[in-house]
C-alpha cells in the first residue's frame, strides 16, 4: 500500500483507552476521518496484538476503508508477519531508532509495504543530510510536548526530555526528503501551529483513545486539522 496518508494519524493499543474497548474507539476515529491507524502496546502479549490486527484489518474491511486507512504495528514484525499469515491485511510497521532495522522489516515485508521510522532526537539536520533512508516511507517526529503516554522520549545532556519546537519542525519538513507526522502530548489546540510548519501530518494517542467521547474527540481533530491545511 504505498498510496497513503499521513495526514491524521491514530495510535492505539489496549492501555490507552481507560478500560474500554479498543475497537470502537478505532471505528469512531476512522469514521471522523482518520487516515492511519497504528496499533502500539507495551503490555499486551503477541497474541493480543495480533488478534487486535486481525479485527482491526476486519473492521477496516467492514467499513470499505481497507485501501485508504493504512494499518501498521509498533516495533513487532512478528507479530504483523503472524496477522498477515492469518489472513489480515497489515500494511506495515513503525519502527524507533532502538527497534528492528528498517531494512529487515523491508525484507520480510516486502516492497509495497510501509515502514515508518521514528527520527532520533538530537541533530537532526546532520541525521537527514547523512542518511540512507531509501527502506523507509514515512518519518515520525516527537514529542511535541512531555507526554505520559510514552515516558521514554529522548533527554538532554542535563537529564531535560527534548521536545521538538515549532522551528525545528518547520526546519525538518523543509529538509526532510519524506513526509513527517508529528506527535506526542498533541492536542487539539496544537493543530494550527504544527499545520503552519508545513509538516504533513499529527499523531495522537490519549487526545482520542483517553477522551470521554472519543468519537467527538476524534471529529475536532480533524475538522481543525482539515481547515488548518
Ligand atoms: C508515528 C510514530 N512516531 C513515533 C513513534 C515512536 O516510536 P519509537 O521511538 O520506536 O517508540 P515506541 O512507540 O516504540 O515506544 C511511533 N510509535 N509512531
Ligand atoms: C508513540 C509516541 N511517540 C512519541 C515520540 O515522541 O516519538 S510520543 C508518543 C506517544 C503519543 O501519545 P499522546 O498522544 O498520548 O501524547
Ligand atoms: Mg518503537
Amino acid at each position: 500500500m504505498k498510496d497513503f496518508s499521513i495526514e491524521k494519524y491514530f495510535v492505539v493499543g489496549p492501555e490507552n483507552t481507560g478500560g474500554r474497548p479498543v475497537l470502537p474507539i478505532i471505528r469512531a476515529a476512522v469514521e471522523a476521518g482518520f487516515t492511519f491507524l497504528q496499533i502500539r502496546s507495551k503490555t499486551a502479549s503477541a497474541r493480543e496484538l495480533i488478534v487486535l490486527l486481525e479485527d482491526t484489518s476486519r473492521l477496516l474491511r467492514e467499513m470499505g476503508k481497507s485501501d485508504s486507512v493504512a494499518l501498521v504495528a509498533d516495533d513487532r514484525l512478528d507479530v504483523v508477519l503472524a496477522a498477515r499469515e492469518r489472513g489480515a491485511k497489515v500494511d506495515g510497521i513503525h519502527v524507533g531508532q532502538s527497534d528492528i532495522y528498517p531494512e529487515i522489516c523491508r525484507k520480510y515485508l516486502g516492497d509495497d509495504a510501509i515502514v515508518g521510522l521514528s527520527a532520533p532526537t538530537g541533530d537532526l539536520v546532520h541525521y537527514i543530510e547523512k542518511g540512507d533512508f531509501s527502506q523507509i516511507d514515512y518519518f515520525g517526529a516527537g514529542p511535541l510536548h512531555p507526554t505520559d503516554t510514552k515516558r521514554d522520549c529522548g533527554l538532554d545532556a542535563e537529564g531535560n526530555l527534548i521536545v521538538r519546537t515549532l522551528d525545528e519542525l518547520t526546519h525538518l519538513a523543509e529538509i526532510s526528503p519524506l513526509r513527517v507526522t508529528v506527535g506526542g502530548g498533541v492536542k487539539a489546540e496544537d493543530l494550527e501551529a504544527l499545520a503552519a510548519t508545513g509538516i504533513h501530518g499529527f499523531f495522537v494517542v490519549s487526545a482520542v483513545a483517553g477522551a470521554d467521547d472519543p468519537g467527538a474527540a476524534a471529529r475536532e481533530l480533524v475538522e481543525i486539522w482539515d481547515h488548518a491545511r
